[in-house]
């Protein structure tokens, strides 16, 4: 990720920000910006900084810059570019840190208590069990590897079993319905409880809020209707609100 700084200089704001404002629409829909924010100098108010989040330099200057998204950007913001005093990217050297998911919950070693009681669980359950029935004996464990990855700790999966792809393709075919889905869901809680997971409402509800999402992909994936799985790393996921969904 890069930081992006433009400062403005606009003598005359009038109809900039309005500009800004239609201009953001098609910067937001690039797949390359993260985040950006407009501010207005309270001292001066003539000053004006934007501050883009990109996924990387190359992101920026190769994929939006080349892409109809700034061509649309542009177009709004143009009357404005003579203003620019500033126009760079800055890599964040120090920020706030919070502790990962992964740490929070007790790192490698709780969630493969989780998992092994998990799918101990899952093996003595009439509408889940059926579908574990030919389960690899490593199964609990590379789950483990894999939360413990989407929770922001070592990239184990993604080393040791092929990342997002093997993951995904290992549910192709599976038929799995909404009860089992549900049921899944429900056991994995219970094992959260049992095995003593971190239970602040803070943990709970971003723990939840990731199994939620992954099981709804896992349903899909494993229905008649599912896409071959793209190449993509393996998701992060943090404390934070997800972002909307974007076709
Ligand atoms: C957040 C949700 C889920 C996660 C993180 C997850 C994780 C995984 C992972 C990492 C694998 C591949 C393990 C390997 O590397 O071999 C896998 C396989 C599998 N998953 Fe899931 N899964 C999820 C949801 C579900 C649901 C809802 C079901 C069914 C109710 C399910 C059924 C299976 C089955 C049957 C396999 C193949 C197991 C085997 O034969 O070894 N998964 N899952």
């Amino acid at each position: 990720m890069i930081v992006e700084y433009i400062r403005y200089r606009v003598p005359d704001a009038d109809g900039f920000e309005d500009a800004y404002r239609r201009a953001v629409v098609p910067l937001g829909n690039s797949p390359e910006c993260l985040t950006y924010e407009l501010s207005r100098c309270v001292d001066e108010p003539e000053c004006y900084i934007l501050r883009i989040e990109w996924t990387s330099a190359e992101g920026h200057l190769e994929g939006f810059r080349k892409s109809a998204h700034f061509q649309e950007f542009f177009a709004e913001i143009k009357p404005f570019v003579s203003h620019i005093e500033e126009m760079r990217h800055y890599e964040q050297v120090i920020t706030k840190t919070e502790p990962t998911l992964f740490e929070w919950a007790g790192g490698a070693e709780a969630l493969e208590r989780l998992t092994a009681t998990f799918y101990d669980l899952v093996r003595k359950d009439d509408l889940v069990g059926p579908l574990f029935a030919g389960m690899d004996p490593g199964h609990p464990r590379y789950v483990a590897m894999w939360l413990g990855e989407v929770f922001g700790g070592p990239a184990a999966y993604t080393r040791e079993r092929g990342g997002h792809t093997h993951m995904v393709s290992k549910h192709l075919g599976k038929g799995i319905t909404e009860q089992q889905r549900r049921r899944w869901v429900s056991l994995l809680m219970d094992a959260a409880d049992e095995v003593g997971l971190p239970s602040d409402a803070e943990f709970r509800a971003a723990f939840a809020g990731y199994v939620e999402w992954g099981t709804r992909l896992a349903l899909y994936f494993s229905g008649p209707n599912a896409r071959a799985p793209k190449e993509e790393p393996v998701p992060r996921w943090g404390w934070g609100v997800a972002p909307p969904y974007k076709p």
